[in-house]
């Protein structure tokens, strides 16, 4: 599953031009094998619900997708008692595929570009190291666990996954085809043709940032908590925007957290790759120790 995963992903930036032996072409065959993987485990997933029936324990976002989406024994408008229906396979397959681009590709590699950063910046280190520990040593000192808004009181690792994201351009941009003419600030943009919403020219203009191309989480405290906003986009914007957005920062967070504050790592030299797709071109080999 994770090579056709991985060749399905190779096509989603890519000339696209379908005849066989091309990048697009592999790609969406990779993606028809890849729905008949998952529609196969869903088959076995619905039917081991059946069998332990309606009161099955609910622990995942397939179990969630399987429920049926209409309870048995509701009316509906007309005073019908309605069926019982799910959403059909291949919608469900959809999405778990979709799941796993954040699972497999987004996240993991802001985590591995802010090693990388990380690595690059030996004073940006530290104090990130400074802050995550003085968390540690306090919830060590009262015996309390970590709870879910702890991340929000690190503003430096807020900031330096702010800067990682601003950097990374991890989606360089986003296509938008127009369903009609439109004017957008005295450009017309004809029915049909398509717009590359760039994010690279929005993080890397001087206008937004000084000195763009430099690793510097300290911005962030002059132009305060990064939100979402025309001049910082990682996560799209509008009605598409990202729904992961809060959960990103969370994941980085607490892998920052602990790498930061339980390993030492030395990272081999290797170079960020930015088309089509960013990722470091030997993946970021690192040797980690135990503190
Ligand atoms: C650093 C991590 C991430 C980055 C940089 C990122 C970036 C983006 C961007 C730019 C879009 C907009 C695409 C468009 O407008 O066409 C998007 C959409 C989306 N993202 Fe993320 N994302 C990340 C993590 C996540 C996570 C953790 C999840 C969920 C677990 C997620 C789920 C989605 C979904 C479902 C959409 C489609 C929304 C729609 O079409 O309405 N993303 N993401």
């Amino acid at each position: 599953m994770k090579r056709e995963f991985e060749e399905f992903i190779k096509g989603l930036i890519c000339l696209p031009i379908k005849f066989p032996g091309t990048r697009l072409y592999k790609s969406l065959k990779a993606k028809e094998r890849l729905v008949k993987m998952v529609e196969k485990i869903l088959k076995e997933r619905k039917s081991g619900m059946a069998k332990t029936g309606e009161n099955s324990v609910v622990n995942d976002a397939v179990d969630v997708l399987l429920r049926d989406i209409s309870e048995e024994g509701d009316d509906d408008e007309q005073g019908e008692t309605k069926e019982k229906q799910s959403l059909p396979l291949d919608y469900i397959s959809g999405n778990i595929i979709e799941m796993m681009i954040p699972g497999e590709e987004t996240v993991p590699m802001a985590m591995t570009l802010a090693v990388k950063f990380l690595g690059d910046s030996p004073v940006a280190l530290h104090q990130l190291m400074e802050e995550n520990m003085e968390l540690k040593k306090q919830k060590m000192n009262c015996g309390e666990d970590y709870s879910w808004t702890d991340y929000l009181s690190l503003p430096f690792t807020q900031n330096v996954i702010s800067e990682t994201l601003r950097l990374a351009n991890i989606i360089n941009g986003v296509w938008r085809k127009a369903v009609k003419d439109i004017d957008i600030k005295g450009y017309l943009i004809p029915q049909g043709w398509c717009v590359l919403a760039s994010f690279i020219s929005v993080h890397m203009d001087e206008e937004n940032y000084e000195h763009p191309y430099r690793f510097h989480p300290w911005r962030w405290e002059r132009l305060g908590t990064a939100v979402n906003n025309n001049s910082f986009t990682p996560f799209g914007g509008g009605q598409r925007l990202c729904p992961g957005i809060e959960l990103s920062r969370l994941e980085i967070s607490i892998f920052l957290h602990h790498l930061i504050t339980s390993y030492r790592w030395v990272a081999e030299e290797d170079h960020i790759i930015y088309f089509p797709t960013v990722r470091m071109k030997r993946k970021l080999p690192i040797s980690v120790t135990r503190l």
